[in-house]
């Protein structure tokens, strides 16, 4: 078994439950990975904004990767700047052109306020997301459906090639890192970890990517994961 020197924890649909409401033993299950020295990172397609409260409120200090990858800040490096990897200005051009190319039926409700994401846009999820996939086709972009929001990001980025960069400031291997996550926008993430684990109420695909699925959903997953894992009890 590989051992575990940081834990990644994707938020909506893990650390929370299905209406974003945070989940009590997740926080005390962080506070005691914390606590045993092991670092935990915050890895989301939620605004570094929101992401940086979480951090602060909850206690984690392994740093975050925000915005699907477009973000990332970690406390004491680079004077707590938080960095961007994508051009913004392009994601909001296709945007703007799959406005443009929308039926009446199909309006878009930016999720959050537009202006405090810095690398990506955010939607409701008012429509499939293969439609936005169609329309956007011939753009440098990838389509997500977290089950929470509908995102645009630069296809060149994701939570897994973030983390990989923020992996390399901690100075901790990929490969000892657990991640936990339940829907599509994890599946990069876990790619990039060594030890892969699906909530029980995760999306069959990331399941079928994960080395251990939860029988336990959102927040009881991940005390169950980290119980069984880096306790081993
Ligand atoms: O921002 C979202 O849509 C979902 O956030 P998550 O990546 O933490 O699940
Ligand atoms: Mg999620």
């Amino acid at each position: 078994m590989k051992k575990i020197k940081a834990l990644a924890l994707d938020i909506d649909g893990t650390i929370t439950d299905s209406q974003r409401l945070l989940s009590i033993n997740a926080i005390k299950t962080i506070r005691k990975v914390e606590n045993s020295g092991i670092p935990v990172i915050l890895v989301t397609g939620n605004t570094a904004v929101y992401t940086y409260a979480l951090t602060t409120s909850i206690g984690t200090t392994g740093g975050v990767v925000g915005e699907n990858g477009g973000v990332m800040f970690k406390e004491g490096y680079k004077n707590n700047e938080t960095i961007v990897f994508a051009d913004k200005k392009y994601i909001d051009k296709a945007y703007n052109y799959l406005k443009e190319n929308l039926t009446k039926e199909h309006q878009l409700k930016i999720v959050d306020d537009q202006y405090c994401r810095l690398s990506e846009v955010a939607f409701y999820r008012t429509m499939n997301a293969d439609i936005i996939r169609e329309i956007l086709k011939d753009w440098n972009v990838k389509v997500y459906d977290s089950g929470f929001a509908l995102h645009i990001t630069d296809q060149n980025i994701n939570k897994g090639i973030t983390l990989e960069k923020l992996a390399k400031i901690l100075k901790i291997n990929p490969d000892n890192i657990m991640g936990i996550g339940d829907s599509e926008n994890d599946l990069d993430f876990l790619d990039h970890v060594g030890i892969k684990i699906a909530v029980a109420n995760a999306s069959s695909n990331l399941k079928e990517k994960a080395d251990y699925v939860c029988k336990k959903p959102n927040g009881d997953g991940v005390m169950e994961a980290v119980e069984k894992f880096i306790f081993n009890d």
